[in-house]
């Protein structure tokens, strides 16, 4: 031996061999961890779910192969990506008939919300958020705790995530639209939910409001309400307003036009403590115009409001490390959130937890 140690091959005592091989399963899963996200973004690229509604009745594997747009070669290998599919809970298998020895595949929940012409359809998000342009920082993650960059994004692609969307047309889009997409499904539950949350205002302003969808909804079912998108000028470039809908290019730290509610949705995980106050403050000015008191309206993750569920708990958790390599952000519990409130000058809040892993909360001056 020249001065490499030799690892025993022996198993420690007191360690038994079950636990070893757990210990190696457990770590492949986390090792192959992307393969789940990487099947369903096959899946969803050549319409397996859109191909399965559209035959109107449960699909068979030969019916599904005729179907699909994929080289002849590749037939034999489609039964493997529905098999994990299956397994995921995208798809499910049903008998046919009682004679029939083929089993045929039907949609599930998760997979209806992701038919492309669903009117809540998440493919917009899913798409965008594994594509290279959005998982390429993750490669530099090490990086990034190891010099000063701002974030792993920045260091990957030279810019913040809002300048690189500035000047990528193709990443604005489909940035854009996959917000606008979470945007309609989250919106249908608001409206049909919490409606009273609205009623009574005159006027509301949708700070880092996209193109559009939050306020269009809110505009639509209460016609009465003076309803403004405040975005990034290259965002709302081209967008036209309504009798009751407008749109502003501006920067939401600079100013914010008066209104009796400032909405933000998904925006103060973006940014960091220091930029949410002052953010906070910027809201507090333009609901307290001439002795107003309007209110501030988030929706945002909740950490730890699911902690029953393992799975909710790890989505959350992945949420957090998506603000982490993608923006200056984070996701916070009850009482950063109160404390966040708190140092921008506001008095009380309250949270209505209808959105699932995440909460709709109001904040008073
Ligand atoms: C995560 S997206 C959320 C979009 C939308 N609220 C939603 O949930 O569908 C954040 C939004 O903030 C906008 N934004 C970023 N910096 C901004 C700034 N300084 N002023 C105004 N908007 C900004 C981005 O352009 C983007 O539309």
């Amino acid at each position: 031996m020249s001065g490499t140690k030799q690892l025993s091959c022996k198993l420690v005592p007191g360690e038994n061999a079950t636990e070893l091989l757990d210990a190696q399963a457990h770590i492949w899963n986390h090792i192959f961890n992307f393969v789940n996200s990487m099947s369903l973004k096959c899946a969803i690229e050549l319409g397996i779910p859109d191909i399965i509604h559209n035959h109107g009745k449960p699909m068979t594997l030969s019916e599904l192969i005729t179907a699909l747009p994929i080289h002849p070669t590749k037939s034999p290998h489609v039964y493997r990506l529905m098999r994990i599919l299956i397994h995921s809970g995208f798809f499910a298998p049903k008998n046919t008939s009682e004679n029939d020895q083929e089993e045929a595949y039907v949609l599930t929940e998760p997979s209806r919300l992701l038919l492309k012409d669903s009117p809540l359809s998440m493919t917009p998000f899913l798409l965008a958020m594994v594509d290279p342009m959005l998982t390429t920082p993750w490669n530099y993650l090490t990086t990034w705790f190891q010099n000063e960059d701002l974030t792993p994004f920045g260091t990957a692609h030279g810019k913040t995530i809002w300048d690189y969307g500035g000047h990528e047309l193709k990443f604005a889009n489909f940035f854009n639209e996959a917000m606008a997409s979470d945007a309609r499904l989250v919106m249908n539950v608001v409206v049909d939910k919490c409606k009273g949350v609205f009623e009574g205002l005159e006027s509301f302003v949708d700070i880092g409001g996209g193109t559009g969808t939050v306020a269009k909804a809110i505009a639509d079912t209460f016609p009465n309400v003076e309803c403004t998108v405040l975005d990034l000028p290259h965002v709302v470039a081209g967008f036209q307003g309504s009798k009751n809908l407008k749109y502003v290019g501006g920067d939401m730290f600079e100013a914010i036009p008066p209104a009796d509610a400032v909405f933000m949705k998904w925006i103060l995980h973006d940014w960091n403590e220091e930029e949410c106050v002052k953010l906070l403050k910027r809201c507090k000015e333009a609901i307290t115009i001439n002795n107003k008191k309007g209110k501030v309206i988030i929706i945002d993750l909740m950490m730890e409001n699911q902690k029953e569920n393992e799975k909710s708990t790890e989505t959350q958790l992945f949420f957090d490390m998506v603000m982490m390599v993608l923006v200056k952000g984070k996701e916070r519990t009850e009482k950063e959130w109160a404390k966040l409130f708190l140092d921008a000058g506001f008095s009380d809040y309250k949270i209505t937890p209808i959105l699932g892993l995440r909460a709709l909360i109001e904040v008073y001056p």
